[in-house]
């Protein structure tokens, strides 16, 4: 069986056309009171409040959600080195996150199977691959400029290791996220390929003008190297201004038929120096619910929320999406 007919294609038919992901990771493990203001970011619970990182799971489920996007967006085994871990301790925490995702998700299976309620799916689970640039830790997974030093080998080496430690741990999915450059993306779709992962995945960019990725380069490009790629069943984009959504699916349904994966962030901007999120033209839960219609009838896949969002704004797009079942 090829991966293009896999268990995505399936959840996103059960779904009636549109499956909900989940929303801000990194920000519900702060509303429960996480300090994540750290070089690893959302990683550090990893070490430090693995529970945290559950019951932000579970919430997320009892949301909605019928995607699980793990708590590994910026876990790095260089990252962990540099707290001290070895690598074995290192490659555990990345097998970890995966497990502990899974875990949630049975649990909440489970429990549904004995409590049954309805318009929900058993979620599946998506391994979280942040860019370089979220490793970098400074705001780059917005700028896309690695500067003149990082070819693509460079980011192969980056993402191999970790990417086989993922998928060793079984996660339904692999999501690589706020991807900001071309580059990137073909040295992940290389990867997929020499490593000949059969976990499918879906390969999300970030845009901050609505019409390009960070580092100034078309959809367009970018589709035509990941649209050969049969291991990349859905593309999209995620932290994004939901301004630029509807937008950005047109655009990208020109170039692929493949499924269209969007999770915007709240609007509010991410000041990587600071390490705080700016105030900017911010969209409140009751605008999602509006907007996940819309996606939805512009040809969205999969639909969810990334930074700022919350439980609650995935019970709007579950409210939405869900009532069209
Ligand atoms: C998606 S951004 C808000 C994640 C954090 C960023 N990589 C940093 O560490 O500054
Ligand atoms: N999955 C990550 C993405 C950050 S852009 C999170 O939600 O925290
Ligand atoms: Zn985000």
């Amino acid at each position: 069986m090829g991966v293009t007919k896999g268990p995505l294609e399936e959840l996103i038919e059960k779904a009636g056309g549109c499956a909900v992901i989940d929303g801000g990771f990194a920000t519900q493990l702060e509303a429960l009171g996480a300090d994540i203001n750290d070089p690893l970011w959302s990683a550090l619970c990893l070490i430090s409040n693995p529970h945290l990182i559950k019951k932000v799971h579970m919430q997320y489920l009892e949301a909605g959600a019928d995607v699980l996007i793990t708590s590994s967006y910026q876990a790095t085994i260089p990252g962990f080195l540099s707290k001290g871990l070895s690598i074995e301790e290192a490659e555990k925490l990345l097998q970890k996150s995966v497990k502990l995702a899974i875990e949630a998700r049975d649990n909440f299976w489970t429990h549904l199977q004995k409590n049954p309620k309805d318009g929900y799916n058993r979620a599946l689970v998506a391994a979280s691959i942040g860019s370089y640039g979220a490793y970098l830790a400074d705001g780059s997974e917005y700028s896309g400029g690695y500067g003149p030093d990082i070819e693509l080998d460079k980011l192969k080496d980056f993402h191999r290791r970790r990417l086989q430690v993922l998928a060793s741990a079984e996660p339904d999915l692999l999501a690589f996220e706020a991807i900001p450059n071309k580059l990137e993306a073909q040295a992940i779709v290389e990867l997929l390929n020499e490593e000949k992962v059969n976990i499918p995945s879906w390969i999300c960019f970030s845009s901050v003008d609505g019409k390009h990725t960070p580092s100034g380069h078309s959809f367009k490009e970018c589709l035509e190297i990941l649209n050969c790629c049969e291991r990349v069943p859905a593309i999209g984009v995620n932290c994004t201004s939901p301004h630029f959504i509807d937008k950005l699916i047109h655009e990208l349904r020109k170039f692929t038929k493949k499924a269209i994966v969007v999770y915007p962030n709240s609007g509010e901007i991410w000041d990587g120096r600071a390490k705080k999120w700016m105030p900017s033209e911010c969209f409140g839960d009751g605008n999602f619910e509006a907007l996940a219609l819309k996606w939805h009838e512009s040809g969205a896949n999969l639909i969810g929320g990334c930074c700022r969002t919350t439980p609650n704004t995935i019970q709007a797009i579950t409210k939405a999406l869900k009532s069209k079942r």
